[in-house]
């Protein structure tokens, strides 16, 4: 199966299928992590040649999306003497294809990388669209890119030995797009009447076809952001180590909804479904705030944010989405208060 990305800066395909035969003539730099490359390298590299082949192993795990792990990435390219004609790839999940990416775009002012994810997450949402980057003391993602794979292989074989919860994380990405733009595929994963296969296909569709009319977020592409208005705050404020980023984004999404309701878009009926869906694929829907106002003085940190309006992303109603800038704070304040300790 292959999806087509065409945007300004690039055009690449998205090929969902055994990953087949890669040769390069040209030096390659595989960057994964420990537990990856321990995992599957293997598999990797008797699928792979290359004029020279190095591997870069990267820690393992969100807090380590920072600065310092890109500049050990380009001492590693400067040490080997890469390039402009060289590639990277990125092997893993989002963190280390996020990281490549960014790295990739910045080496030598830019060089070429291609996308192989290893976690669902990765596949249906990271590793399509070229948004690329780092987070810091500030908040998620702060740093980074809009810099577009040449490629992108999705071999469902590393799925295997992916954990339960970083599957459901996954899920929580599948999900968000669903309830954005596709009632049947919402009704399709909701009944459990959809192959995973086909379930990434329609995610990874669904994606490419926002990318390809707004590759750099100027208006449709926020959508994709759906619950991660709330979500980014929650692993701001939880240091990245009480949640996955899907499993905040599903908290996300929880949040998102009971502010549609209060709006008066989503019925209570149908952000009840979303609930139930998200509980069903092993994700989390509840979070105690400590303190509202600190959590809602986060969202000027948004990059949604301008003008000191923050953009949230909601559901009108599930398979349509709305977005919304002009809300009033106490609005705002009434959903965090719903989730106050
Ligand atoms: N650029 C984008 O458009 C975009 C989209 C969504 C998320 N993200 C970012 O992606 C990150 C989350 O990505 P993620 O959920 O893939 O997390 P991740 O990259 O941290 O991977 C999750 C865990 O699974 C392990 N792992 C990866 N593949 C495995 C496999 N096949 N078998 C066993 N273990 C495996 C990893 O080592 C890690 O411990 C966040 O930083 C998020 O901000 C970016
Ligand atoms: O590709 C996009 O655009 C998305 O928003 C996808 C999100 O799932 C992803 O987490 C992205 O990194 C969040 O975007 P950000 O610009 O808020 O970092
Ligand atoms: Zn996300």
């Amino acid at each position: 199966m292959k999806t087509t990305i065409n945007t300004p800066s690039k055009t690449y395909d998205i090929i969902i299928d055994k990953l087949p035969k890669l040769n390069f003539d040209r030096k390659v730099a595989v960057i994964t992590n420990h537990k990856i490359a321990g995992l599957h390298i293997n598999y990797l590299t008797n699928n792979l040649s290359a004029k020279e082949l190095h591997i870069i192993t990267l820690p393992d795990g969100e807090e380590y999306k920072n600065w310092q792990n890109i500049e050990f990435i380009l001492d590693r390219l400067f040490d080997a003497k890469f390039d402009r004609n060289s590639l990277l790839i990125a092997f893993g999940g989002g963190v280390v294809g996020d990281m490549t990416g960014f790295a990739a775009s910045i080496f030598l002012r830019g060089v070429d990388f291609i996308q192989i994810p290893t976690t669902l997450l990765a596949m249906v949402d990271s590793s399509v669209g070229g948004k690329t980057g780092i987070n810091n003391k500030y908040g998620k993602n702060l740093i980074g890119s809009f810099y577009q794979p040449n490629a992108v292989y999705i071999d469902t074989h590393f799925l295997s030995t992916l954990p339960k919860r970083e599957f459901a994380a996954g899920m929580a990405e599948i999900i968000k797009m669903a309830v954005m733009f596709d009632k049947d595929f919402f009704e399709k994963i909701k009944n459990n009447s959809i192959s995973l296969e086909e379930m990434i296909k329609r995610a990874v569709e669904l994606k490419a076809d926002v990318v390809n009319q707004d590759e750099k977020e100027k208006g449709i592409r926020s959508v994709l952001n759906y619950g991660h208005t709330f979500g980014h705050v929650i692993e701001n404020l939880t240091n990245y180590k009480t949640f996955l980023h899907g499993e905040a984004v599903a908290i996300g999404m929880v949040m998102a909804n009971e502010l549609s309701k209060i709006l008066g878009y989503l019925s209570e009926n149908e952000a009840e479904e979303i609930k139930q869906v998200l509980k069903k694929n092993n994700l989390p829907i509840d979070f105690k705030i400590e303190n509202i106002e600190e959590f809602y003085n986060h969202f000027f940190l948004d990059k949604k944010t301008s003008n000191n309006k923050i953009k949230f992303i909601i559901p009108e109603k599930i398979g349509k989405y709305k977005i919304i800038d002009d809300i009033d704070k106490n609005i705002i304040l009434k959903v965090l208060k719903k989730f106050e300790k």
